[in-house]
């Protein structure tokens, strides 16, 4: 949905930052480069602390050059298959180290195996989603289905709770169990999307195989 409904807006935002590193001679791969470095750096130094004020921060300031490297390279004309692997491939070790921090936490100092293992189904849950469209799209098949919380979702969710969850430590009352509820909501529709997308593709592999395509050799890639 918000890959949809706020990437244009992202875009006309972010173009003339996009325009001004692609002057300065920065390229979009070292831009995802640096992205993921301080997204994971600011999810493994703060949130297995309890520091989840400046680790959402960090990671904030650093997560949006995944809509900057894009543009960059579609702005300079280098838009490439390279990129496009390396972007998705750095998007999973950031996702990873944001929940891994999550479930560090729990695991150590806040002290609750629950959430723990809801921070850790985060993280296997968000990847197997983005695992489907891949495979599904390397078989062949179209997944024509983004389903009901993409990347996007799970990461805005989750990290305005970790933010404002985080302004208890500055003494503000009440907002400690928004980051546990915000984890629950990435878990749930997460399982929801793994399984609108599985069903797309099995829907698109009967259509397919029915109409004669078959999928014999894309099942060797
Ligand atoms: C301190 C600052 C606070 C600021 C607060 C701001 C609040 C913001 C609130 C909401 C944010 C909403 C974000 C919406 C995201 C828009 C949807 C979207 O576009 O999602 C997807 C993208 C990027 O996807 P992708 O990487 O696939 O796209 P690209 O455009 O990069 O294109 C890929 C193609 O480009 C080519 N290519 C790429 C790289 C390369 N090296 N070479 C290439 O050739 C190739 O062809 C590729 O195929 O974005 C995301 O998924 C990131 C989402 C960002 C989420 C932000 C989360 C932060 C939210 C809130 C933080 C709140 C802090 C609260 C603190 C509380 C204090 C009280
Ligand atoms: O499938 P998903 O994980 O929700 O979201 C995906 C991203 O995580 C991936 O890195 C990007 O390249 C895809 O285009 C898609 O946006
Ligand atoms: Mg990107
Ligand atoms: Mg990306």
């Amino acid at each position: 949905m918000l890959n949809k409904y706020a990437r244009a807006f992202f875009t006309r935002v972010l173009t003339p930052f996009a325009a001004l590193l692609l002057r300065w001679g920065v390229s979009p791969d070292a831009v995802t480069l640096i992205g993921t470095a301080g997204s994971v750096a600011g999810a493994l130094v703060f949130f297995p602390r309890g520091e989840f004020f400046w680790g959402t921060i960090t990671i904030t300031l650093f997560i949006f050059s995944d809509l900057v490297d894009g543009n960059m390279a579609r702005q300079a004309g280098r838009s490439s298959k390279w990129g496009a692997f390396l972007d998705s491939t750095l998007d999973r070790v950031a996702d990873a180290a944001i929940f891994g921090g999550l479930a560090m936490w729990y695991a150590g100092k806040g002290d609750n195996d629950l959430l723990c293992a809801v921070a850790l189904f985060c993280l296997a849950s968000g990847q197997v989603v983005s695992y489907t469209k891949a495979r599904g799209e390397s078989l062949g098949f179209p997944v024509d289905v983004s389903g009901l919380v993409e990347r996007a979702e799970r990461l805005v969710i989750s990290l305005v709770a970790a933010g404002v969850a985080g302004l208890h430590e500055f003494g503000l009352p009440y907002v400690e169990w928004l980051l546990p509820f915000a984890l629950w909501v990435v878990a749930a529709g997460s399982l929801v999307t793994v399984a609108q997308r599985m069903l797309t593709v099995r829907r698109e592999a009967f259509e397919l195989e029915g109409a004669g395509a078959g999928v014999e050799g894309a099942e060797k890639s």
